[in-house]
């Protein structure tokens, strides 16, 4: 599909990485190509091992591409910074710090008055449903909660593009839907620019615009898959014949890079 240019976000261009291992050279990333768009919803599906989280963390700038480049805005990567916030499957909350104060840590980089500070917490903090626990410790909440303190910590510091690595994959099924549901919500509500790493071809089908099948080690991107799915979505769009052609059309797709992984 022709793509508008003008709208890129994020662009990443041959991008190549090795690990120098005991065992030898890996190779993990084999010349990615991917442009994503400003406020785009990127899925990221594909076998064990196949470069899923080495992509993201390239695009965080926590790691640096052997060869290739990415740019965020038209600059290139070099490093973390504030307009890339992560979300990683273990929650990584401070456990001395409530979820207000959680939420806030992240935005007192703002410099924004106390009044504001507050304001936005509340928001991102109401957002995810945890108005009642706002002074509640991180271990007093459960694995579900504890993930959409992390969103609200995401969204709250507003960066321009959130990457998420498998943030739902520690939670059980029921937990799982009802905050893909929310991100949904939230990201109808409020557009941002987000790459998001799955196992889950059905979560991936629900939530994207745009479903990336990475090929098995050395990866590669295999198949881009347009979800011709309008928003908004619900998880009644999980039983329509559209939702599951797709779904079946990427799996068996990814089942196939599964069993190359496994030669
Ligand atoms: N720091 C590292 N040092 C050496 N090899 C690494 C390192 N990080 C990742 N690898 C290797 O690079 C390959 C890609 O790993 P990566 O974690 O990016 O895959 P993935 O698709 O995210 O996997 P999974 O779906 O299991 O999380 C794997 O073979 C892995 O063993």
């Amino acid at each position: 599909m022709a793509r508008d240019k003008t709208n890129v976000k994020v662009d990443i261009k041959n991008v190549k990485k090795m690990y120098n291992t005991r065992n030898g050279e890996v190779v993990a990333l084999n010349g990615v190509d991917l442009e994503i768009a400003e406020n785009e919803f990127i899925c990221v599906v594909g076998p064990s091992g196949c470069g899923k989280s080495t992509l993201l963390n390239i695009i965080a700038g926590l790691q640096h591409p052997s060869s290739g480049e990415v740019t965020v805005n038209n600059q290139v990567v070099k490093e973390p910074g504030p307009d890339r916030g992560v979300i990683f499957q273990q929650y990584a909350l401070f456990p001395w710090l409530t979820v207000k104060q959680n939420v806030q840590f992240g935005l007192k980089l703002k410099k924004y008055t106390k009044e504001k500070l507050e304001e936005e917490a509340l928001k991102y903090i109401d957002m995810v449903g945890l108005s009642d626990f706002m002074n509640a410790y991180p271990k007093e909440l459960s694995g579900g909660m504890k993930q959409r303190v992390a969103i609200a910590r995401g969204y709250a510091m507003n960066p321009e593009v959130l990457l998420m690595d498998e943030p739902f994959g520690a939670l059980d099924a029921q937990t799982r839907t009802q905050l893909q549901s929310e991100l949904l919500h939230t990201w109808e509500t409020e557009k941002k620019t987000c790459f998001f790493i799955t196992h889950d071809v059905e979560e991936a089908v629900i939530l994207a615009q745009r479903v990336v099948v990475m090929s098995a080690r050395p990866g590669r991107i295999k198949n881009i898959i347009d979800i011709d799915i309008p928003y908004p979505r619900t998880q009644e769009t999980k039983m329509t014949k559209r939702f599951n052609e797709l779904k079946n059309e990427i799996w068996s797709q990814v089942y196939e890079e599964y069993l190359e992984a496994k030669k």
